[in-house]
């Protein structure tokens, strides 16, 4: 019942969907966002597990913070140390791992200043063998 209301709640204030390919220079179709830019971006285990290097998720992220207005926001969750995860029964999926410098430096190098930063280091007991992540950052960055 809970998730039900959720789920309606969530349907009032998401007007649209659009499609984004974090590796396009320009990440969603032009026009369909207002042209003085977006206030806030948020991405969740995204960035990373799409791109095959770390150069590659470097540019993503400049490709994405071009959807911002300077001083915008970006709130970003992305795995750490994970060289794979399982989409599904023998779907093994590649990933770019990570540790929190290279993510700093990446955000550094892309035009974005870092307001905060936390780190979660999975426990044993969640390392159930669908990924190899060893932990979670999350980071709240303002574009420049
Ligand atoms: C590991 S899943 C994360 C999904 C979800 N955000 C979550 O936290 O459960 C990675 C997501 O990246 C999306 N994706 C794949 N290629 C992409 C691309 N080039 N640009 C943007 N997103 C992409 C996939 O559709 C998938 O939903």
């Amino acid at each position: 019942m809970k998730g039900k209301m959720k789920a309606n709640r969530l349907r009032q204030v998401v007007s649209d969907i659009l499609p984004v390919d974090v590796h396009c220079s320009q990440p969603v179709a032009p026009d369909s966002l207002p042209s003085t830019g977006a206030d806030c971006l948020v991405s969740c285990f995204c960035l990373e597990s799409v791109s095959p290097d770390l150069p590659a998720f470097t540019r993503a992220l400049g490709h994405i913070g071009k959807l911002l207005h300077p001083g915008g926001h970006l709130m970003l969750i992305g795995a750490l140390g994970e060289s794979y995860y399982f989409g599904g029964p023998g779907v093994r999926i590649p990933v770019v791992p990570l540790n929190e410098a290279q993510v700093c430096e990446s955000l550094r190098e892309t035009g974005y200043t870092l307001i905060r930063l936390e780190v979660y280091t999975l426990p044993q007991d969640m390392r159930v063998g669908v990924d190899d992540v060893t932990g979670v950052f999350f980071v709240k960055a303002k574009k420049d």
